[in-house]
């Protein structure tokens, strides 16, 4: 049976307003999503078991928890019964990070799965499933790096230039319902009229965070001695812009011992997309 190996890359968000709070409890956003060369591995082997495992998965996430797991199972209707399917993750990505790690794993099932599985589900398609399972899912579901308003589900694509990042992960786990859920949060940002650049934009969460986790905090005033910074998604992970990757790896050489960090470079399309040949 085919063997997929495929990357799920990480994404950052380069600003993230929050302009209002709706009916249902989620809030409308606008965020500017970029996708990294850099991210978890899976490994996807069909079978004829009628069941999906998991290898690598992290310990302490029950399997019908797990993004993966989900998704797997979201396509289920439109698959034989006695499909399976053993997933194997190398999981680099922090987290809980706000680099999306959980979401792009999800999405990176979807899209091997509906090929191994041949469910013939187009990407449309399955960006409408992967919503269910998160906000930025849809993103790497469609694989591009995109502006992105509603819930982060009402994607533009954009071409961004190419930029290296330092991702700083500074340990702590900061909750994405807890942060959207607190009343300290600002929610009245309006919408951006013009073009975006570092320093017109921000992260509406970065405050919040900064004061009950002192920790991303001094990762910020760390990264912005080096290059223009900020906090990507609800935290905790930072972020440093570089315009070559020898600055942005020069950097992480002198990182503090108790963080976690990474360089990437920014993508305009997931690499997924390319080895698996779906349009953009
Ligand atoms: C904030 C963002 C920005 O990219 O990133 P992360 O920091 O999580 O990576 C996302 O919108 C997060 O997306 P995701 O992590 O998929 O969130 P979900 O599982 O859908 O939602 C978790 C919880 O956050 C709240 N939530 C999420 C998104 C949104 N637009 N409004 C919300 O109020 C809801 O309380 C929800 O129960
Ligand atoms: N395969 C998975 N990888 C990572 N997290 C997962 C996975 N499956 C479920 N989760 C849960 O989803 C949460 C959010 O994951 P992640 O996407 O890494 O964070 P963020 O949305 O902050 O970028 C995690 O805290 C974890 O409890």
């Amino acid at each position: 049976m085919a063997v997929l190996t495929l990357l799920a890359p990480a994404k950052l968000n380069l600003f993230l307003h929050i302009n209002g709070k709706r009916a249902d409890g989620y809030h409308e956003l606008e965020t500017l999503f970029t996708l990294l060369d850099f991210g978890d591995e899976l490994t996807f082997e069909a079978n004829e078991k009628g069941s999906v495992t998991i290898e690598g998965a992290p310990s302490d996430i029950n399997l019908a928890d797990n993004l993966i797991f989900k998704a797997a199972q979201m396509l289920r209707p439109y698959t034989a019964q006695t499909t399976g399917a053993h997933i194997v993750l190398n999981k680099r990505l922090p987290m809980g990070g706000g680099v999306g790690g959980g979401s792009s794993d999800a999405a990176t099932t979807l899209l091997a799965l509906n090929e191994l599985w041949n469910c013939q589900l187009n990407v449309s398609e399955l960006a409408n499933l992967g919503v269910k399972l998160g906000a930025d899912v849809p993103v790497f579901v469609r694989g591009v790096s995109a502006h992105a308003q509603g819930i982060g589900e009402n994607l533009l694509p954009v071409s961004l230039s190419e930029k290296f990042y330092l991702v700083v992960s500074p340990g702590v786990h900061v909750s994405t319902a807890a942060i959207f859920g607190h009343p300290d949060l600002p929610r009245d940002t309006p919408k951006l009229s013009d073009g975006w650049s570092m320093e017109n934009t921000r992260n509406d969460c970065e405050v919040l965070v900064k004061k009950l986790y002192p920790e991303v905090e001094k990762t910020l005033e760390w990264l912005l001695k080096y290059a223009p910074s900020k906090m990507t998604g609800t935290g905790a992970c930072c972020f440093a812009e570089f315009t070559s990757r020898e600055a942005a790896e020069r950097v992480l050489q002198t990182l503090p011992e108790n963080w976690q960090g990474f360089v990437a470079k920014s993508v305009n399309c997931s690499p997924v997309h390319k080895q698996l040949n779906i349009p953009l």
